[in-house]
């Protein structure tokens, strides 16, 4: 199947980087959202993007211009009906994910895929309800997108054959490495990652360690890029807890249990680096730990 019109549904921090690697890749981009200054905020970061790509020898000017004007953006998710495939990067709550597809299906052309970047939602649920189950799949990427290598295909119960191959070229379009995972609540990569990242909200919440020293500790002791509390203000705690929601749900199983104080950082709407606070205060020149 020749895909060559991609829609991006959702400009958030996943969004703009889907939209930044499918454009440097040679894809037309149609990428929408609820707010237009999401929409324009996602754009200027795309070109900053772009512009330290540039900086460092990665792309020329002409591939980052070129993949400028590959990107076309919209209020109105209905712009979306001529595009080949479809990667929804809204936020993660089912109710949202299925209003998204109830108001698109009716405009998207038959032969369209249709794609979740969920991080943990079923997708065999999200295809059933669905006028094209059998052209429904999981593509995963990871924060940040235009950085990590990774892209997890996850199949839900009906997706066929051909929707798996065009997913799969897709990825190897991008130079990014596929790796299938089956359709179970938070796929591989955020089933081991996430409830890591509950627990070291535990050793925070039972007073273990503060949250330089649980960071520093992981760091320095386990060699990670960023400390679990520095990465889970990075995902977005909303996010970190839909994921351990959907992992206690779907599994049933107490040692997936959301940590209380992930959920009260998350009620206080302390939601990480897109708020500007969460473990980490963010509004001043350099990060201060809240605890
Ligand atoms: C929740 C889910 O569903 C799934 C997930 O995504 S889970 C999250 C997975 N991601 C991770 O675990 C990320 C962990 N962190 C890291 O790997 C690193 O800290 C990092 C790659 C983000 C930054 O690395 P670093 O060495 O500290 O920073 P830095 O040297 O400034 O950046 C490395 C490169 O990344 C680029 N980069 C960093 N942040 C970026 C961003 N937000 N967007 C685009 N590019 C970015 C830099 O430009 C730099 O590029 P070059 O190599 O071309 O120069
Ligand atoms: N953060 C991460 O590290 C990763 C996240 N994911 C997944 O990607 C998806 C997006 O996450 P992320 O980018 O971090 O989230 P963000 O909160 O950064 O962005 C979500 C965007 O979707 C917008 N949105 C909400 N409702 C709608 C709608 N009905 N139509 C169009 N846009 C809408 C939001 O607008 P507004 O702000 O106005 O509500 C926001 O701009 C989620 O499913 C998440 O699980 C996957 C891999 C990694």
């Amino acid at each position: 199947m020749d895909i060559q019109k991609i829609g991006v549904v959702g400009a958030g921090q996943m969004g703009n980087g889907i939209a930044h690697v499918m454009a440097l890749a040679g894809y037309n981009v149609v990428m929408t959202d609820i707010s237009q200054d999401a929409l324009d905020a996602a754009v200027a970061l795309i070109g900053r993007n772009l512009d330290r790509q540039v900086s460092r020898d990665k792309i020329s000017q002409d591939a980052k211009d070129e993949a400028m004007a590959r990107i076309s953006t919209t209020l109105t998710l209905t712009d979306l009906g001529q595009t080949d495939l479809v990667i929804e990067a809204a936020t993660e709550r089912e109710t949202v994910k299925q209003a998204i597809f109830d108001e698109l299906l009716p405009h998207l052309q038959p032969h369209t895929i249709l794609t979740s970047n969920t991080s943990s939602i079923s997708i065999t649920r999200l295809a059933s309800r669905t006028d094209r189950p059998e052209r429904f799949m999981g593509f995963h990427f990871m924060n940040p997108v235009p950085v990590m290598q990774l892209v997890e295909l996850i199949r839900g119960i009906a997706t066929n054959e051909e929707t798996y191959k065009a997913c799969h070229a897709v990825v190897d379009r991008l130079g990014k490495t596929a790796a299938s995972a089956e359709d179970f609540p938070a796929f591989i990569v955020n089933r081991i990652l996430v409830p890591m990242i509950n627990e070291a909200v535990y050793t925070l919440y039972e007073g273990v360690g503060n949250v330089k020293s649980i960071d520093e500790s992981m760091k320095l002791g386990a060699n990670h890029p960023m400390g679990p509390l520095e990465l889970a203000d990075f995902i977005g705690l909303d996010t970190c807890l839909a994921i351990m929601h959907v992992l206690h749900d779907g599994l049933a199983d107490t040692k997936y249990r959301p940590c209380p104080l992930l959920t009260k950082y998350v009620e206080a709407g302390w939601l990480g680096r897109k708020t500007k606070r969460g473990f980490y205060d963010y509004r001043g020149d350099v990060p201060v730990p809240t605890r």
